[in-house]
């Protein structure tokens, strides 16, 4: 029988070739060309395993069979005790044998908040500061810092000094640090606050331990920079009471001790530990004897290679997958030129640009050694990178410089939703409640599941040249627009992304039957509290026990609940992203990153990948009909990469690549940098934090980094206290049952214990004004990953477990089947109107 969209492929002369036995059984040839076209289940085809109504003890506790998501905390333990494949009570599905959920009741307490004060005495000349001391110092910065800058960033214009478009450069900040009209005009508002406070450290030099001390003991309302701070909106009892979150996160938190409320968005990370700037205030983190740092550059050159070290067990979904939490997580501001445009460090050529033009103090430009062995290829010195912007800090004081996240701390899916009232509001087609969307690519057989819908505003160019695809591209190819602009970053991205979306759609339009009386409105917020709390049950119940592991799960407390409400709310909790979350540890997926996005089918044969570097921004791909489920597919049945010093080329030597230029940017030295430009403090610092002890030389690091690794860093830096802490996390042995090191874990851990803590609309929690009733909390748990990609794609079969890979325990299932539960809408049904 002809099937055109499966012979697409033969002609391009690929083989494909079976990834696993069992996919040769699926009998299907033009699957995906008519889905109804009679399948049967192909679980008895993977039965290699007899399947038993008794279970063994797992991990010495007694177990019952579940639907594998049910055991997905116990997962290891459950392949490594004989026996575990069961059937469910019908007898027809397949389940594991595994324990209940674990207790959350041993959970420590969040660490506690270091006094950076505490001990610290001021010297007499900075104690008898006042008011007018401050005062005096803002009024000088406001006449000439900000003056020095507007001259600065003049200069730049009359000399033609700009980011050019279409540049690495130019793509990594209109796309990675895309700032809404809101957060722009903060980055510009907190800067006459952050010139006061150097105007003083530096006016009056104050030594670097005493220069936050001294700058804390004063409100900045209590100065003439008073209004520099956004303000936000009391809310009233009403606003309290909603049950749905808001998009900016206001009125989650009710107990923030600051002006500033916890966990919104354009709102200051907090900080595990103190920064270690070079002048106390706000200048990058120097050594601890006071010269350079290694240049990052070289670190990338000595510590990573680049090797494909592949993970036994996992897909390459928990990389994807991280991502999209990444980017609901966190955005980071960075410095923009006054009118929003990035900020030129380097020339086009790629060398340094003269002092003064780099006086307006946004800049910290990466050194490429003369002799680097990539970029002295194209004669390049000089790697831009601009500064992070300030944040107005929490506790409405002055102090040293904080970091802003300009999307909603919270788990809340920003990347479907946005964290801007107005980026959410032209997302939305006020009708039923559902989100704009780009109709499905089609073939002459069938109409795919549809796609985000089209930025038609966007400066990014998303097509493929001819020169890569031999063709025109497409006129309906456009890039994606959706709650985050990162959306666009690779085509793997956008498709983890578009399931999520369209999630959005599946579920409204089931509400929307249910309940005809329901206004788009009512539609479109019950059902973003459904999908976000879907999400985050994946998050707790399948990612983080892949991510982090059980023991760590154990250790801060966040298992997910088998039944009933959690009470775990605690307003004391602040749940603001860490600065060493955002800026170091949850960039651990960079290692996991592949060269290459491939593209496998419904039989699991591999067709064809694609390179990175022809990638970045480049979503054409996923209008292919079919090419979004096999990006998909692929993502779950491929191995994803470890956690370790090895990056792949595409993101060291050729991030963001132009095309035609042969090079782009580097990842890691662009990782390192900003995490000096924040101030972070030393790797050996949070070793210490976390438990692992305090090293005392090189030597001490062996019992959590291997033996090369340390042998690089004792070359490269001068003390153990030196070393930057993603160099050395990103290194350390994972953890066992873990897919990131010890010190990694326990951060990861350590934030999302403060997220499930500190969010009055977690979940799970009973009492709340978000809570579901029990019915629905219930079904919601009924969730799981490979559900949410059966319902939203065109695929017929996938593993229980999408993070782990397919095997006798995790073998392909039909969509259709039990054993990939659903949630039930039903309790959702209003039988009588109850208006909130
Ligand atoms: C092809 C895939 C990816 C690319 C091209 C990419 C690229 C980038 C870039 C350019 C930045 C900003 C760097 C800077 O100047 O500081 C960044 C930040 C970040 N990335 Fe990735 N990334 C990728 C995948 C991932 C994954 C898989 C994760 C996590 C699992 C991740 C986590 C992060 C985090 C947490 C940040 C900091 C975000 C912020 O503070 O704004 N990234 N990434
Ligand atoms: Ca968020």
């Amino acid at each position: 029988k002809e099937c055109p969209y499966r012979s697409g492929h033969h002609t391009t002369g690929y083989v494909p070739k079976p990834l696993y036995p069992g996919a040769a059984n699926i009998q299907s040839d033009c699957y995906n060309t008519n889905p109804d076209h009679g399948y049967k289940s192909p679980s008895k085809e993977y039965s290699g395993v007899p399947q038993r109504s008794y279970c063994p003890k797992v991990g010495g506790l007694e177990s019952h069979c579940r639907p594998a998501k049910d055991c997905a905390v116990w997962y290891d333990f459950v392949r490594k005790t004989p026996g575990t494949a069961c059937t469910l009570n019908n007898g027809y599905e397949k389940g594991l044998c595994c324990p209940g959920l674990p207790s959350n009741t041993n959970g420590r307490a969040p660490f506690k908040e270091v006094n950076p004060c505490e001990g610290v005495q001021l010297d007499d000349h900075v104690r008898r500061w006042d008011l007018d001391s401050v005062n005096a110092a803002a009024h000088h910065a406001g006449q000439h810092q900000m003056g020095l800058v507007m001259e600065a960033e003049n200069s730049l214009a009359r000399k033609n000094i700009f980011v050019r478009p279409g540049s690495d450069r130019y793509i990594h900040s209109w796309v990675f640090f895309q700032t809404a009209d809101e957060a722009l005009k903060y980055g510009g508002n907190t800067l006459p606050g952050v010139f006061a406070g150097h105007q003083l450290v530096h006016g009056y030099q104050v030594k670097p331990d005493q220069a936050h001390c001294a700058l804390n003991r004063f409100k900045i309302k209590d100065t003439i920079v008073t209004n520099t701070c956004p303000t936000f909106p009391v809310c009233d009892k009403k606003a309290l009471a909603s049950p749905y979150r808001t998009i900016t996160g206001v009125c989650n938190h009710v107990n923030s001790p600051g002006n500033i409320p916890w966990g919104v968005a354009n709102s200051q990370y907090q900080r595990l530990l103190p920064p270690d700037y070079a002048d106390g205030y706000f200048m990058p983190k120097r050594a601890v004897d006071g010269g350079e740092l290694p240049p990052v550059r070289v670190i990338s050159l000595t510590v990573v290679r680049d090797d494909e070290v592949l993970s036994e067990t996992d897909s390459i979904f928990v990389m994807q997958f991280g991502q999209v939490v990444d980017h609901d997580l966190q955005e980071t501001l960075e410095a923009k030129l006054a009118d929003g445009s990035p900020v030129p460090c380097c020339t086009d050529e790629g060398q340094f640009l003269s002092e003064e033009d780099y006086a307006h103090g946004k800049c910290m430009p990466i050194v490429i050694p003369k002799d680097d062995p990539f970029y002295s290829k194209f004669h390049r010195r000089c790697m831009e990178f601009a500064r992070s912007g300030p944040a107005c800090r929490s506790d409405g004081r002055f102090g040293y410089l904080e970091q802003a996240n300009i999307n909603t701390h919270f788990l809340d899916l920003s990347p479907v939703y946005g964290s801007d009232d107005q980026v959410a509001l032209d997302l939305r087609t006020f009708q039923k409640g559902s989100l704009k969307a780009t109709p499905g690519p089609r073939n002459a057989y069938f109409q795919y599941k549809d796609l985000m819908p089209a930025d038609n505003e966007t400066t990014i160019d998303c097509t493929l040249s001819k020169a890569v695809t031999g063709i025109d591209p497409p006129p309906e190819v456009k890039c994606f627009k959706a709650g985050d602009n990162r959306v666009k970053c690779t085509p793997y991205m956008a498709d983890a992304q578009n399931v999520f979306f369209l999630q959005h759609n599946f579920i409204a339009e089931r509400l929307a039957a249910l309940n005809s009386h329901w206004d788009d409105e009512r539609i479109y917020q019950e059902t973003r509290r459904i999908v976000i709390a879907q999400y985050v049950h994946i998050v707790y119940n399948e990612f983080l026990p892949v991510l982090i592991g059980r023991k760590m799960m154990e250790e801060v407390g966040i298992f997910p609940l088998p039944n009933g409400f959690s009470s775990d709310y605690d307003k004391n909790v602040d749940p603001s992203i860490l600065n060493e979350f955002s800026t170091v540890a949850y960039r651990f997926g960079h290692s996991q990153v592949q060269g290459r996005q491939s593209l496998v089918n419904e039989k699991r044969e591999f067709e064809r990948s694609i390179l990175l570097r022809q990638q970045f921004f480049k979503t054409q791909e996923m209008y292919i009909p079919g090419n979004a489920d096999k990006f998909t597919i692929a993502m779950a049945t491929l191995a994803g990469q470890k956690v370790d010093n090895h990056f792949t080329v595409e993101l060291t030597n050729h991030l963001f690549e132009e095309e035609g230029k042969g090079f782009g940017m580097d990842l890691m030295a662009l990782d390192t940098q900003r995490t000096r430009d924040h101030g972070t403090k030393g790797y050996n610092s949070y070793r210490t934090l976390c438990g692992y002890g305090r090293a005392k030389d090189f030597d001490d690091l062996l019992d959590l980094i291997p033996a090369k690794v340390v042998e690089d860093l004792k070359l490269l830096y001068n003390s153990v206290d030196d070393i930057d802490l993603n160099i050395a996390g990103v290194s350390e042995k994972n953890l066992e049952g873990a897919a990131v090191g010890p010190t990694y874990a326990c951060i990861i851990a350590e934030q999302f214990m403060r997220l499930k803590r500190g969010d009055r609309y977690f979940y799970d929690l009973g009492g709340q004004s978000g809570s579901f009733t029990e019915e629905q909390l219930n079904e919601i748990r009924k969730i799981s990953y490979s559900r949410i990609v059966c319902d939203n794609s065109d695929i017929r079969y996938m593993q229980p477990l999408v993070f782990k890979l397919i095997s006798d325990l995790n073998p392909l299932m039909n969509c259709e089947s039990d054993s990939i539960p659903r949630t039930s809408l039903l309790s959702w049904k209003e039988v009588k109107s109850t208006a909130y």
